[in-house]
């Protein structure tokens, strides 16, 4: 509860859970799509349409490099990803239902670890 956020949120502790809750996301069988930055050359329109591209290994970076202050600035960033996908693809398309089954896996995750 409130103590327990307070705990997690700036503390080193609170951003150790996010790597490992980052190294889960990257070993889901369905992060493929995810991994890496979208390749603008290779899916035209992505660039115009998606504002904030984001993907696990930029937000591995982040981390190593600590511009994440909390682990909630790191949550902001893997919803990003979700919410591109969501914005790119279609529902009904491997890409799609890739994105929903992480969103699933990953909001079951952070609550357990740092709610
Ligand atoms: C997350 C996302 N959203 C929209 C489009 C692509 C992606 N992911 C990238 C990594 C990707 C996945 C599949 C691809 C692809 C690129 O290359 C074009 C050929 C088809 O295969």
């Amino acid at each position: 509860e409130k103590k327990a956020r307070l705990a997690q949120d700036s503390t080193t502790k609170g951003l150790a859970t996010c790597r490992v809750l980052l190294a889960e996301l990257e070993a889901h069988q369905d992060a493929w799509p995810f991994l890496t930055p979208v390749n603008h050359k290779a899916v035209p329109g992505y660039r115009k349409v998606i504002k904030k591209p984001m993907d696990f290994s930029t937000i591995r970076e982040k981390l190593i490099t600590n511009q994440y202050s909390n682990w909630e600035t790191f949550i902001v960033d893997v919803n990003l990803i979700f919410e591109n996908c969501e914005r790119f693809n279609e529902d009904d398309s491997e890409i799609g239902r890739a994105g929903h089954s992480m969103r699933i896996f990953f909001d079951k995750r952070w609550a357990e670890l740092l709610m």
